[in-house]
């Protein structure tokens, strides 16, 4: 049996995840890591400093928020334990420095999307980007959703960025003529890229290309929570025999 500890175990993806570590047979929730506790049938403790006092556990699954998350992985990577990170917002320097406080006994695996659809969307722009002179990202999110550009949109537009290998013919975040700042979008790696909030989705995201005569949309639509669940219990799965920081769920697909 795997133990799973939950930080956000109260929020939107950390209820979809208890459901989710409960029904598979090889895992179990042994604590939440919540400010506002819950009515749960496991522990659920203040922050993860507690939790790794009062529970043991082999696996800290991460949903809380950007300004959070860096301080959960601080404990609990030196501590041992593998962490498997959806939340977004932190920069590839925090998380290798973040990592390195593991010092080999620990895995850190962060995802920016655990869905295979939007993996699979990240690699098919990462095929396109060098035949294409123009890209932009446009990534749709319910109201609630705290960062921006989402942490799915920052990955593809560095991929791009990596894939391409030439500077972009795309005017950017400047127009000719003066309008309104932020119409064309905040710049990701030379790829502008657009975030629509709306209560309306869950999330979804276009990566359209251009060239003289043509454009590619790629498009992936979540349109449930449970979406993520496959890839998160794969996390799960695959970090006991891991260490050091992977980042993407493409490492783990078969
Ligand atoms: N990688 C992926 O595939 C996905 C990533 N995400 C990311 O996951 C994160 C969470 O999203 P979502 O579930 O929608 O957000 P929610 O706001 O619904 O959930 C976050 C939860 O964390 C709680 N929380 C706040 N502070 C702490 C703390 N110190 N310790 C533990 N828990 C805390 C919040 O409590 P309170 O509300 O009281 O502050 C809330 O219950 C976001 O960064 C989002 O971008 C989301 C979906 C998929
Ligand atoms: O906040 C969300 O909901 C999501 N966050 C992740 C992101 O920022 O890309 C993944 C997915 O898009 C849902």
């Amino acid at each position: 049996m795997i133990r799973v500890a939950i930080a956000g175990c109260a929020g939107r993806m950390g209820k979809t995840v208890v459901e989710a570590v409960g029904a598979a047979d090889d895992m179990e929730v042994a604590c939440g890591i919540d400010p506002h506790g819950s009515d749960a049938a496991f522990p659920v403790y203040p922050d993860v400093e507690a939790a790794v006092g009062g529970t043991e556990f082999d696996v800290l699954v991460d949903f809380t928020q950007p300004d959070v998350v860096a301080g959960n992985l601080a404990v609990a990577l030196p501590a041992g334990i593998d962490c498997v990170v959806g939340t977004t917002g932190l920069s590839n320097e925090t998380l290798e420095r973040l990592a390195q406080t593991a010092a080999g006994k620990a895995c850190l695996f962060y995802a920016p999307n655990f869905t295979t659809g939007a993996v699979l969307m990240m690699q098919f722009a990462k095929a396109a980007a060098p035949y294409f002179p123009e890209a932009e990202v446009i990534e749709f999110h319910h109201a609630n959703k705290k960062d921006a550009p989402s942490g799915t949109a920052v990955r593809t537009a560095q991929i791009i960025g990596e894939s391409r290998g030439f500077e972009s013919s795309a005017p950017g975040s400047e127009t000719e003529i003066a309008g309104c700042e932020g119409a064309r979008g905040a710049l990701v790696d030379g790829v502008p890229v657009h975030s629509v909030r709306s209560m309306g989705y869950v999330a979804s995201q276009e990566v359209v290309f251009g060239s003289m005569g043509q454009s590619l949309t790629i498009r992936h639509d979540s349109w449930d929570r449970t979406s993520y669940m496959p890839g998160v219990l794969l996390g799960i799965r695959s970090v006991g025999e891991q260490e050091g920081l992977i980042v993407g769920l493409e490492n783990f697909m078969a």
